[in-house]
């Protein structure tokens, strides 16, 4: 018998308004595995993101979080029960300072999850974040702003970290540095769902891929496979 799944969506369907968005979507992603999620602009990406934190109901279907229905759930009930957004765009509190948006988003761990992330572990793993913690987050580069809206979402200590390109609009070396960061927590060993458009960062680190095209899973494998197994991607993620 499979062990439960950190995160399962379940034959999902979604829609904004009348327009049916998450066409029967099941995605998987095992305990301390990290699943890229891939796919064209507009392929449902987000909104698979939105659905899982409780930004948009599903209509049909189930999201289980460590084996537990939560998709009735509002999303302040998903988020105490470890589940974290890293937002596509940061979505930083611009106007507050960095070590006040890092301290609003506090939570308890829940029982049995790995040791607590605090200030002092977060700015452990972004010492950046520790020079600049008086400054207003409006003033953070690119990529300090990312750093800041994965420490804020470490700071509620999440089970399962979702994250929407995170890599999004930052310079190489800045991307490089984020897919580190992304490397240390897989090895913490918390779940991560990674949100892509950049198949080659996600093929790094990815445990599993997902590949949606046009709100349906075209393909749901290990990153083995996906890379070495001579499929045909170009379908669902044109040319890279
Ligand atoms: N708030 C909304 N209202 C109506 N339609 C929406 C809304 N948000 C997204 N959509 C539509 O839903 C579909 C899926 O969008 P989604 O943002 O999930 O895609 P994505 O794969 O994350 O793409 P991207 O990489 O561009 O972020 C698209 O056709 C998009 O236009």
């Amino acid at each position: 018998m499979l062990a439960t799944s950190a995160l399962e969506l379940h034959a999902v369907d979604a829609y904004y308004g009348d327009s049916h968005v998450l066409q029967g979507v099941s995605i998987r992603l095992g305990q301390g595995r990290l699943l890229g999620l891939l796919g064209r602009n507009g392929a449902g990406k987000t909104t698979c993101m939105n659905v899982t934190v409780g930004l948009l109901p599903p209509r049909r279907g189930g999201v289980l979080v460590f084996g537990e229905e939560v998709a009735k759930l509002p999303p302040e009930q998903i988020a105490r029960r470890g589940v974290a957004l890293v937002p596509q765009g940061r979505r930083v509190f611009r106007s507050l300072t960095v070590r006040e948006n890092l301290v609003v988003a506090a939570r308890k761990p829940m029982s049995g999850g790995a040791s607590p992330w605090t200030l002092d572990t977060v700015y452990a793993m972004f010492p950046r974040l520790e020079e600049r913690k008086v400054q207003a987050a409006a003033y953070l580069s690119g990529g300090e702003q990312q750093m800041l809206a994965i420490g804020r979402a470490l700071m509620s200590n999440p089970r399962v970290l979702l994250m929407d390109e995170p890599s999004e609009g930052l310079a190489p070396q800045i991307v490089a540095d984020v897919m580190a960061t992304i490397r240390k927590l897989k090895a913490s060993g918390l779940s991560i769902v990674l949100v892509e458009q950049n198949p080659k960062l996600v093929f790094d680190v990815a445990d599993d891929i997902v590949i949606l095209n046009t709100g349906r899973v075209a393909v749901a494998e290990t990153t083995d496979k996906v890379e070495h197994g001579g499929m045909d991607l170009s379908q669902h993620l044109g040319v890279f």
